[in-house]
């Protein structure tokens, strides 16, 4: 009997909780939607004010550094952006500081990457650096390694170096390099970085010839360097972008990106859309001959929508590098499809373009339940290495697939199959 009334005590605990809840999740979203209508934004009245979400303590004390008056003068996205530039500044300074002496002391801090990931942003990057650095020669990254643009190009050199070492010092990567050393085989080192970074990063040692000068394993690096680009339909591309935005603010909100800065953030009025909605309202904007319309998006919308644009970006990228060996000739393309259904012969293909010993077969991958396939590794304690399961697809009208791919094929995606 007691027990029962325990029960009975506790389950109406949990219904007021419950209730409190659900109260409070239906006034922030009353309040969201009410902030952040499209029509509002349209009309220019959307940048309002400036209420962050909490930005983690680190990037809230950093804030306190920043030049509050500029927020008088700037627009909300304007401040915006430059407060993220100031907060990156800050934190690749107290990054470096710590760095210093391993520059001194350890060649391996001057090592960039052999092989670069590139892109296409949501084609499968990721999947294809986890899977890759199976191979007994591969020293791969575990994250993105952004060459981040800083307002002082030597700290951003810096910094990205920094990054780098971090990967090529963690445990399993001075095992595999030890290894290779002892077995007198080379070490690869990759990274995923995008393009515009990999640009950034050339015209810098270009025009630091002392640091090539003084560090061999640079010296013929634009020359080796490998850049590996996967692409995949550009409209699954833009929809997998789509999502990842939503759930990206939603689920870290205390971490600060152009996506995550509260509901006044230029990204913000993606919180209240449909995928179709989306398109149907931003890429009429963006193709109207009107360009004062286009200045209406934010240019983070704009970029989502123009990364699958591939063809348009490659000869973009292409006519900014004033030695295209880099890029042209000393790259491969791949084919985000064929990473889902068959990835041993994505991976055979990279193998052999890199000159690699023989590693990859059929019988390394394991198909999982969802249809995506991960890595068969007996020598790890995990003996499958999976990606996290994707989040699934819901359909896209025929109508907004329809504009998408005139879009697309507009701007060339198709003509760069080299
Ligand atoms: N195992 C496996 N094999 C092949 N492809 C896979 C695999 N796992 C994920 N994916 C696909 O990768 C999509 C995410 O792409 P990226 O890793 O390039 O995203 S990111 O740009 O780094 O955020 C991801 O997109 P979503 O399905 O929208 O999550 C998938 O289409």
């Amino acid at each position: 009997m007691n027990m029962r009334r325990l029960r009975v005590s506790e389950i109406c605990i949990l219904f007021f909780f419950i209730a409190v809840y659900a109260f409070s999740r239906e006034k922030e979203q009353r309040f969201s939607y009410e902030t952040r209508k499209i029509a509002e934004f349209l009309n220019d009245e959307f940048y309002e004010s400036n209420d962050f979400v909490d930005l983690g303590n680190k990037r809230n004390k950093l804030k306190e550094k920043f030049d509050e008056n500029l927020k008088e003068q700037l627009s909300d996205a304007e401040y915006e952006r430059q407060l993220l530039q100031f907060l990156k500044n800050e934190e690749a300074k107290e990054a470096i500081a710590e760095f210093e002496s391993s520059l001194q002391s350890d060649e391996l801090a001057y090592q960039l990457p052999n092989i670069v990931i590139t892109g296409a942003k949501k084609c499968g990057t990721k999947a294809l650096q986890r899977f890759f650095g199976h191979h007994p020669q591969v020293i791969r990254g575990f994250a993105e390694s952004p060459f981040q643009n800083l307002d002082d190009s030597d700290l951003a050199f810096r910094n990205y170096l920094k990054s780098l070492y971090r990967i090529w010092t963690m445990p399993e990567s001075k095992k595999k390099i030890e290894k290779n050393r002892n077995d007198s085989k080379a070490s690869f080192f990759m990274a995923k970085t995008g393009m515009s970074g990999i640009v950034w990063l050339q015209s810098y040692l270009e025009s630091h010839p002392e640091i090539l000068n003084k560090h061999e394993n640079l010296q013929n690096w634009m020359n080796n360097v490998q850049c590996i680009t996967i692409l995949c339909d550009p409209v699954h591309r833009l929809f997998s972008d789509f999502k990842h935005m939503k759930d990206d603010k939603a689920g870290h909100l205390g971490h600060l990106n152009k996506k995550t800065l509260g509901s006044n953030s230029a990204m913000m009025p993606l919180a209240d859309l449909t995928f179709d909605d989306f398109v149907g309202t931003y890429l009429p904007l963006l193709t109207e001959n009107d360009s004062s319309e286009k200045f209406k998006i934010p240019r983070e919308m704009t970029t989502v929508m123009a990364n699958g644009a591939f063809g348009f970006l490659y000869k973009y990228y292409a006519s900014t590098f004033s030695d295209p060996k880099l890029f042209k000739n000393s790259g491969l393309i791949l084919d985000g499809n064929s990473l889902k259904t068959k990835p041993w012969e994505v991976m055979m293909k990279l193998e052999k373009f890199l000159k690699l010993e023989k590693f990859f077969d059929a019988e390394k991958f394991v198909k999982r339940e969802d249809g995506y396939y991960c890595v068969r590794d007996e020598t790890a304690e995990n003996e499958m290495d999976c990606m996290p399961s994707s989040k699934g697809r819901t359909s896209i009208r025929p109508e907004t697939q329809k504009m998408l791919r005139d879009f697309y094929e507009e701007k060339h995606i198709f003509t760069i199959i080299i």
